[in-house]
């Protein structure tokens, strides 16, 4: 299993008590699999996602990434797991204006003290894998948004992550545009074996998915969409 998080708690400070973002929550994904968690408003998606990315640290339980037990870590080597083994997809591509669609990629290999020329054909492939080679040398201003996204999708899989965490990526982006991205990281996970776990509203769009799960309150169920997609 490329993602396992286990019996996972995860509480906020409120007022004079404490919020449970995530209650129990337990999800496995495998290699190559595309899992997405819908949910309302406040019931613990992004948290759960928070969780599993390292960028919070669980009350209790534990998350593995790859086989090994990865909460709880120092904060530095969280961020190094962050790096080398977890790649991020936002509601917005978050892409740096100044650089090139290529140099966006580039540069989260020069993060991982990675240049040269290998660096610069990974980019490339990813680019072409999102059908933006024609666009490598564009920066942001020059890039649609679904073309921006689909900048943001190669470049999280720039370091070849084990696990693959997407917030909301359509949320800025028309239906059309939004079911192509869908389709897009349903074929990258499959292609490339990352395990994807995505948070989204958007409900149409799941058919691209293999396995769907409700959130409701801080608790997780596996949902009955889930036969349907
Ligand atoms: N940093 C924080 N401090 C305090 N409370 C928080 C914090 N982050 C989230 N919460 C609370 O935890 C609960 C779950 O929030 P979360 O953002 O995970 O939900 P969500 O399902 O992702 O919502 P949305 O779909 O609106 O993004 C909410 O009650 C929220 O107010």
């Amino acid at each position: 299993m490329s993602l396992i998080v286990d019996d996972a708690v995860l509480t906020f400070p409120d007022g004079a008590g404490r919020i449970t973002a995530v209650d129990h929550v337990s999800l496995s994904v495998e290699p190559g699999e595309f899992a997405a968690v819908t949910g309302p408003s406040g019931s613990g998606k992004s948290s759960l996602l928070a969780v599993a990315g390292l960028l919070q640290t669980p009350d209790s339980g534990s998350v593995a990434i790859g086989g090994r037990v990865v909460s709880g870590l120092s904060r530095k080597d969280a961020a190094a797991v962050r790096l080398s083994s977890i790649g991020f997809v936002f509601q917005q591509s978050n892409l740096i204006a100044s650089l090139t669609a290529a140099e966006q990629l580039e540069a989260v290999a020069r993060l991982d003290g990675r240049k040269g020329k290998a660096v610069q054909d990974r980019a490339m492939e990813l680019l072409e894998a999102v059908d933006l080679k024609d666009a490598a040398s564009r920066r942001p201003a020059q890039l649609s948004g679904g073309q921006r996204q689909r900048v943001g999708i190669a470049r999280a899989l720039m370091n070849s992550p084990e696990l693959l965490l997407v917030d909301e990526p359509t949320s800025a982006l028309d239906s059309e545009r939004s079911s192509a991205v869908m389709r897009l990281i349903g074929d990258v996970t499959r292609d490339s074996g990352v395990a994807t776990l995505m948070v989204t509203h958007d409900l149409p769009t799941l058919t691209a998915v293999d396995s769907v799960y409700e959130m409701v309150d801080g608790r997780l169920s596996r949902s009955e969409r889930a036969e349907a997609a």
